[in-house]
Parts: structure tokens; C-alpha cells; sequence
């Protein structure tokens, strides 16, 4: 995302823009998600307002055009929907906080974790009115980098949005989440509060305490060894690259789903690594130990192939076309320009580079029909395209 100057930033409006969301939105945290929230909004005239703990965080924000901060605001009129985007440890005393300060706005969240914020509200002594303009939510979107200056008003598009209904939440208040979640591109889905947290134990927080435990075995590695690192260990360690204090608030936020998932790994794991201990020391051919790594490998066949597709349809099987990219500024792009010239659709994207070569390799996922007709014309327009 580009840092923008304040003249460049979207101009906050008070007339109706195109989407269902009303504003003034104010947005309380303003890094990765609030920002990237104020930015999607604040690009289709509705005006946001932005206030953060960290004044160099709302400075930063409102120069990659998010909105205004609050105390600068000259949008006129009320708030009417707060956002609230700060760590999730923090999360149920802030939205009590502006519960209280906007009597007549919705105010959501949008932390990882569901039911804690859910138990610490129950004990700020709300008022039943006020609870009632509060709806849980969270984008199943984001990053591994924090702050504004990752944010990105294109985010959520096509993502899931869970929203939780606390039993009380008006129905007004469930509305304007729910337009909110559409008008940032993204699809609402109602869970509760405990369906929440054990889904995204399994498909989000899972992921993270693994990739973070085998991008820690890399600490010591010799050079030599990570010389040889491959796309497997790309693919594996990218969301490694974390905040680790707000990864802590998370896992902590949600320690009972997450000790389970963790529990099922470490006994499979414990079976994997008893296995080929008895392989070590009594050789591959062990009876069961070919048995349990197959095992393994096959268990994982069957989970990978339920990850759904790219906007949570069912999972479609694309084909794929490698092309050689020089190393030099600007070519993927020509390749994108190109390829979107020849009528083809991207349907998902990887590059690939081997250590020290001066090519990269783009590998393009299309639909199946097109992979012929696509490496023809790249390669009558003179790409290396590596064949299958
Ligand atoms: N990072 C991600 O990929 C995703 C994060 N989330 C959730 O979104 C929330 C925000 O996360 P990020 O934007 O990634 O974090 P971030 O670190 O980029 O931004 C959080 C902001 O909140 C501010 N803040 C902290 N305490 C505050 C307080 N008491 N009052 C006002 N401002 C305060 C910080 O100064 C910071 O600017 C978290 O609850 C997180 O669980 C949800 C989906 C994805
Ligand atoms: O980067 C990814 O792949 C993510 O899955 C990001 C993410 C991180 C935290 C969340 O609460 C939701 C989504």
C-alpha cells in the first residue's frame, strides 16, 4: 500500500455513497485491519474517522488514506457504526468503552477470538440497551505484517466475515455488520461464539503454532542447509513472519480449542516419530514404520483436498502453466499484461525461485481448457514456458 499525502487520501463526504454502510464510521485500532477497513470504506465516499492508542500508528493510517482522525473530523453528525480493531486482550474493554461514548452507534469488533471477549463483556456491567447494539465479528482475512502500512482496502474481497449473534444483539445491529461485511467485498457467515472459536482453532490458529515451530528449527541451521530451501518451506513458514504479541493474545484468547487441536498433532506426531525411531534403529523395512509415514502423508492427501477454493466454493482443480520470468523490474507484470491480453483468466498465482538464478519461475493456475492455447501464445510472443 502506498503511502498517499493527505490531498491524495479519499475525501471524507457526508453525501450517500453507493454502499449500505452509513457513516461516520468510527474505526478504534488503526494497524492492519482497521485500516484496511477505513480504506475500503473511505475509497466509497463514506467517511471514517480513525483514533488509535499510538499516535504514530493514526498518523500512518491517515496517510495511507483511511480516514481522519476523530479529533480532526468535519464530517458532521453522529457516529453510527464503530469498528473496533485493537489486540484481542484489549478488545471487550474498548467496545464497552464505546458503548458507552456512542449511545446511538452499532459497534462491532473484529478480534480472532470470539467467546473471551464475549465473558469479559458480561462482567463491564452494561446496560441490556447498550449490549444490544453489540455484534461480534471477524474477517477471515489478513496478513502476516502488522500496521497500516500493510493495509489494503481489497482484503476481505471474497473472504468469509463471521458474525456472532450473542443471543441479544438487536437485529439493526446484526444488519449493519452484515452490510458491512458486503460493502468491504466480503461474505457474512452467523456462528456462534464457540462454533467460531473451534473452527478457527482448527484452520487458523493451528496453522500458525505450526508454521511457527518449523520456522523456529530454522534458527540454528547451517547456511549450507537453508541454501537448499524450496517452495515446500516457503509455503509452510509465511505466516511465521507474525507478530508475536498479538499471535500470544490469540492463542491465549482461545486456549482450550487451541490445546485440543495441538493435543490431536502431538499424538499423531508422538505415533510418527515412535515409528521411525523403530526404522532408525532397526532399518526402513521395519514392519509398520513404511505403514505409519504413508499414513501420514495419506491423512494429509485426504484433509488438503476439503480446503475449499479461492472464494469458499467448493475446491476446483486448475490447471497450471509455468513460465521463466527474468529477475529484472517490471517483467511479472508484462507476463500479467500479456496474459491478460491473450483472454485468460489468473485464477491463482505462485512464484518460485531457486537461490542464486537469475529467473524466477511464475507458476499461473487457469482452468484446465486453457492451458494449451495459453502457452502457445506466450510462447509465439517469445516466454520460455516449462512444460508440465
Ligand atoms: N492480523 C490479522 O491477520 C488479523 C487480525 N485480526 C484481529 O484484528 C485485530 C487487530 O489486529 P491487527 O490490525 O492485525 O493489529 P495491528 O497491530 O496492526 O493494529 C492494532 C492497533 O490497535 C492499537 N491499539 C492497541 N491497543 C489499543 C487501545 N486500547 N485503544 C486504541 N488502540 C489500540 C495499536 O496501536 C495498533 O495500531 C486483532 O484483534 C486481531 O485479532 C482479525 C483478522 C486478521
Ligand atoms: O495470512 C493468512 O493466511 C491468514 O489466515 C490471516 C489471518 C490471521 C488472523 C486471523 O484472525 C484471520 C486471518
Amino acid at each position: 500500500m502506498p503511502i498517499v499525502s493527505q490531498e491524495d487520501a479519499a475525501p471524507a463526504r457526508t453525501t450517500t455513497p453507493s454502499l449500505a454502510t452509513r457513516g461516520p464510521v468510527l474505526i478504534v485500532g488503526s494497524g492492519l485491519i482497521g485500516a484496511s477497513i477505513g480504506l475500503a470504506l473511505a475509497t466509497h465516499g463514506v467517511p471514517v474517522r480513525l483514533s488509535d492508542a499510538s499516535p504514530s500508528a493514526l498518523a500512518l493510517a491517515r496517510d495511507v488514506g483511511a480516514g481522519q482522525p476523530s479529533a480532526d473530523a468535519d464530517d458532521g453528525g453522529d457516529v453510527r457504526l464503530v469498528v473496533v480493531a485493537v489486540p484481542p486482550d484489549v478488545t471487550a474493554d474498548v467496545v464497552a468503552r464505546e458503548l458507552r461514548a456512542h449511545p446511538g452507534a452499532v459497534v462491532t469488533d473484529v478480534a480472532s477470538v470470539k467467546g473471551i471477549v464475549l465473558e469479559e463483556l458480561a462482567d463491564a456491567d452494561l446496560a441490556a440497551e447498550d449490549l444490544a447494539r453489540y455484534v461480534g465479528s471477524h474477517p477471515m482475512a489478513g496478513r502476516e505484517r502488522s500496521g497500516a502500512a500493510a493495509a489494503d482496502a481489497d482484503l476481505f474481497a471474497g473472504r468469509p466475515w463471521v458474525i456472532v449473534d450473542h443471543g441479544s444483539s438487536s437485529p439493526d445491529a446484526l444488519m449493519a455488520v452484515r452490510h458491512l461485511a458486503v460493502d468491504v467485498g466480503a461474505s457474512p457467515v452467523q456462528l456462534s461464539a464457540r462454533e467460531h472459536d473451534e473452527a478457527v482453532a482448527l484452520v487458523s490458529h493451528l496453522p500458525q503454532v505450526i508454521a511457527s515451530l518449523v520456522a523456529s528449527r530454522l534458527q540454528g541451521a547451517p547456511e549450507s542447509a537453508l541454501a537448499l530451501a524450496g517452495q515446500g518451506l516457503r509455503d509452510v513458514t509465511r505466516i511465521a513472519a507474525s507478530d508475536p504479541q498479538l499471535w500470544a493474545a490469540i492463542l491465549v484468547g482461545n486456549a482450550g480449542p487451541v490445546a485440543a487441536t495441538l493435543a490431536a498433532v502431538r499424538d499423531d506426531l508422538a505415533a510418527l516419530v515412535s515409528a521411525l525411531d523403530e526404522a532408525a534403529v532397526h532399518g526402513p523395512l521395519t514392519p509398520g514404520s513404511m505403514a505409519a509415514a504413508s499414513g501420514v502423508v495419506a491423512r494429509g492427501n485426504a484433509g488438503v483436498a476439503r480446503i475449499p477454493g479461492k472464494h469458499g466454493g467448493a475446491r476446483r482443480t486448475y490447471g497450471e502453466v509455468t513460465v521463466l520470468v527474468p529477475d529484472r523490474p517490471g517483467e511479472l507484470g508484462r507476463l500479467f499484461g500479456e496474459v491478460g491480453e491473450i483472454g485468460v483468466n489468473i485464477e491463482d498465482f505462485q512464484m518460485e525461485h531457486a537461490p542464486r538464478q537469475r529467473v524466477g519461475m511464475a507458476v499461473l493456475s487457469v482452468l484446465p481448457a486453457s492451458v494449451t492455447p495459453l502457452e502457445e501464445a506466450l510462447q509465439e510472443r517469445g516466454w520460455r514456458v516449462v512444460s508440465a
